[in-house]
């Protein structure tokens, strides 16, 4: 038998309410003790004293829950003990709770794990869970919550089945070809997995785009020093991130922000000048903000118009998109060419630049219409594996069916990795390792 195990699943810290979890065979025997009574009718909200077993007194009046088995979220027995938030109301019940025989504290993700375990989720609905749970904008939010509720899943298991299809077809025309040596693939079969296919290649080429959702879309401010790129992110941010000073090389470290830029997470990165240097710490600086402008899906580089000169982008800038803006516009030349005159200062043009910043990041990582179904390396990396093995399936389309029957079979062993059916011992432990307790 699995040991009963409970956590805290609202956050930690004084709040109003607090939200006590317990999943597995004790649950029921859990709330009875501490209720003093038969569990309440299942699935509705009953109010209760929930009391120390210990020496009998009293803890709260609580709002309680009792969830049979296994139409739960974990697929075992769960109840719910809704608490008033205080520390030694929360702290007084989860100790009790830890006195019952049988019964543990949860580690992080254990419901979710159990979830798993027993297959009321799989793994790419764990992931969008766990996604859900780190959700800071809409777009994330859209995304994780189509994920968690088995957007990809339904879709994997769809393609699960017409390959499957397909393969019993490949297998009929081996067992039972009257020619020695039948072709590969017949039509039906060859266009079943170019069908599924297709799908999956524009999945996979959509991936980029869940990933920086997931991740945020980084944006570099580069540029020679004391041209305002820390006014500019400070501008942006709302707030003094960055020091400012007249002083140039005042900027050495990455200085970090995130923003919610219409649903998306962007970050921005303000860097340290970049020149010519004798210092090594500056220089220090300067390599860490090159590093950071080759990484960066967006590269703003800032121009002073009071003392303008031609934008010399660095060589591994050349790739990625950019945007020179001219600063202290206020002060300087307005006529110098670039995409955008601004002024840190003043504030003016800044809500120009945010909403280039904006579009640009809507259009690297948006799905308005929800087609982007794929969130992670892994999810994105097991449907290339499955995508190469229905490549040579259908490369084989004239020449063995043997052969294209085991790529069909590796095809569908890459999808089971995804969704968690094979090969997932090395992965749980990562995917959960992150998880938050009480979930
Ligand atoms: N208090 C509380 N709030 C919560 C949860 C929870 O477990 N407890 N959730 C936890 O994730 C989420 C809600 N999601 C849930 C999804 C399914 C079931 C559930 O019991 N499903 C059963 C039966 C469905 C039914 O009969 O209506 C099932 O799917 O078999 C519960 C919560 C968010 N809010
Ligand atoms: N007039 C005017 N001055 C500005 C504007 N933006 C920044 N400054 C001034 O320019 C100087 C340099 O600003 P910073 O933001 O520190 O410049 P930086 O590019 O981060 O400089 P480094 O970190 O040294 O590379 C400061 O004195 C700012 O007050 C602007 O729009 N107009
Ligand atoms: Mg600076």
């Amino acid at each position: 038998m699995e040991e009963t195990v409970f956590a805290l699943s609202s956050g930690q810290g004084r709040a109003g309410i607090a939200v006590i979890r317990v999943s597995g065979d004790r649950a029921r025997l859990a709330l009875e003790t501490l209720s003093g009574r038969a569990v309440p009718p299942s699935r509705r909200a009953s109010v209760r004293r929930l009391a120390d077993p210990g020496n009998g007194e009293q803890l709260d009046e609580a709002l309680v829950l009792w969830l049979p088995g296994p139409a739960t979220v974990t697929g075992e027995d769960m109840a719910e003990l809704h608490v008033h938030g205080s520390r030694a109301v929360v702290g007084g019940v989860l100790d009790a709770l830890g006195t019952l025989e049988g019964l543990r504290l949860a580690e992080p993700g254990e419901f979710t794990r159990r979830a798993f375990a027993n297959g009321r989720m799989d793994l790419t609905q764990v992931e969008g869970l766990a996604d859900l749970i780190d959700a800071e904008t809409a777009g994330q939010r859209r995304l994780a919550l189509a994920q968690a509720q088995g957007a990809l899943a339904a879709r994997c298991s769809e393609w699960r089945n017409r390959l499957v299809r397909a393969l019993a077809l490949v297998e009929a025309e081996i067992d039972f070809s009257d020619e020695e040596l039948p072709d590969g693939l017949d039509d039906q079969a060859l266009s079943m997995v170019m069908g599924v296919a297709k799908e999956i290649r524009e999945v996979v080429a959509s991936g980029s785009r869940g990933e920086l959702m997931r991740d945020g879309v980084q944006v570099a401010i580069l540029g020679p020093p004391n041209v305002g790129k820390s006014s500019l992110l400070n501008r942006l941010a709302g707030r003094d991130a960055a020091i400012v000073s007249d002083i140039s090389g005042t900027t050495r470290d990455i200085v970090e922000v995130t923003l919610d830029l219409g649903g998306v997470p962007v970050v921005l990165a303000d860097t340290a000048g970049l020149r010519e240097t004798d210092d090594p710490v500056e220089r220090e600086g300067i390599s860490r903000a090159r590093a950071r402008a080759s990484a960066s899906d967006i590269a703003v580089w800032v121009v002073d118009l009071a003392y303008p000169t031609p934008p010399v982008w660095p060589e591994e800038l050349q790739a990625a998109r950019r945007v020179v803006v001219g600063n202290k516009g206020d002060v300087g030349d307005t006529s110098f060419p670039c995409g955008l005159v601004v002024s840190a200062t003043s504030g003016s043009g800044m809500e120009d630049l945010e909403r280039f910043l904006a579009d640009a990041a809507q259009d690297l990582a948006g799905g308005a219409d929800g087609s982007t179904l794929v969130s992670r390396v892994r999810q994105r990396e097991a449907l290339a594996d499955c995508l190469a093995c229905l490549d040579r399936a259908c490369e084989e389309a004239w020449g063995e069916a043997a052969l294209a029957g085991e790529e069909i079979r590796l095809g569908l062993r890459a999808l089971g990795r995804l969704v968690g059916r094979v090969d997932v011992d090395d992965i749980l432990d990562v995917i959960f390792r992150d998880f938050c307790i009480g979930k």
